[in-house]
């Protein structure tokens, strides 16, 4: 019989009211298993592990190299696939992560829900079942890291939480979703998979990578005070990859220092590379050294520099790693 890894990370899908008001992550994963119909009708063995019980916005890095080293030793232990549940808020960014550190083909799956299992029309459970038939799904192997919401697959290069609270919210804007579940099934069209892995070593979280957000008017004063505390920077720059003229002199002495990757704070299409010439277009900046981010969005390009710093990869190598991602 085949088995599936279930680890519980927290989240929404794991949350119970306080008496004060509100929710918190305190079931368990066999909690989450037990509140899934159909579940246990499927002919697969599942275990279960709580690993954290945090809501997403307080993962950290040191977290997810736990969490990898787990989904290796389940993967390594005979699990066919692995399903990760985990807050919504930052599971797009878990699920590059994993993506980049889990050696192999089997399916990694990460869900959640946007609904706390206490709620009227709790969407825990059905996400659950359609990440476990995803997780055994054959179609679903050499995909890397998936997220599975609201019976869609998204791979974890483009997924992005888009909405504070619809059960919608989850979208791949860029090429849209990697499958659908249909009919209790997951139905996938051919998506290659980007050849990269990397290390999840306890470095990754003694590294800090900042992440500054361009907007309109912006003096750089932030950035000037922020770039001396980080190992590395991405700049979520405007449109398809800008910063206002006034902040060039400084962001080329950034970059100068250590490596600034350019994305867009736009959350979706590739930074450009050769279509505006003015001072603080994507073509100056270019010019001076930054990094393109290729589709990826900031928080994305964030973890991957995170993990290409942490494995000692030069400016080359980080661009070379960087160009694999358009
Ligand atoms: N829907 C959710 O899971 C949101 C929650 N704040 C979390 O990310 O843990």
């Amino acid at each position: 019989m085949v088995r599936v890894a279930i680890i519980a990370m927290g989240g929404t899908i794991a949350m119970t009211p306080t008496a004060a008001g509100g929710v918190v992550p305190e079931l368990n994963a066999d909690d989450l298993i037990a509140a899934v119909p159909g579940l246990a009708e499927l002919d697969l063995e599942i275990t279960a592990r709580t690993l954290r019980s945090l809501p997403s916005p307080s993962i950290g890095f040191a977290d997810l190299v736990d969490l990898a080293a787990a989904v290796r030793a389940e993967l390594d232990a005979g699990a066919v696939g692995v399903v990760v549940t985990h807050g919504t808020d930052t599971i797009e960014e878990t699920a590059l992560f994993l993506d980049l550190t889990v050696p192999g083909d089997a399916p990694v799956v990460l869900t959640g829900a946007m609904r706390a299992p206490a709620s009227a029309g709790a969407d825990g459970p059905a996400n659950l079942y359609a990440a476990v038939r995803v997780a055994i799904a054959p179609q679903a192997r050499g995909l890397g890291a998936l997220v599975v919401m609201s019976d869609e697959v998204h791979g974890a290069r483009f997924v992005r939480k888009t909405h504070t609270s619809s059960t919608a919210a989850f979208v791949s804007a860029q090429f849209g979703p990697l499958g659908f579940m249909v009919e209790g099934e997951p139905r996938f069209r051919p998506t290659p998979r980007v050849p990269l892995t990397l290390p999840a070593t306890p470095a990754v979280a003694r590294l800090r990578v900042g992440l500054v957000t361009i907007a309109l008017g912006d003096d750089g004063e932030l950035l000037r005070r922020a770039y001396p505390a980080c190992d590395g920077l991405v700049l979520g720059g405007l449109g398809a990859g800008h910063v206002p003229a006034t902040m060039v002199d400084l962001v080329s002495e950034v970059a100068a220092e250590m490596p600034v990757v350019l994305a867009s704070r736009t959350g979706s299409g590739s930074v450009l590379r050769n279509t505006y010439a003015y001072p603080g277009s994507e073509r100056d900046l270019l010019r001076r050294g930054l990094i393109h981010a290729g589709f990826l969005d900031p928080a994305k390009a964030r973890v991957l520099l995170q993990l290409l710093l942490a494995a000692g990869t030069d400016r080359d190598g980080i661009s070379a790693a960087f160009a694999l991602y358009g």
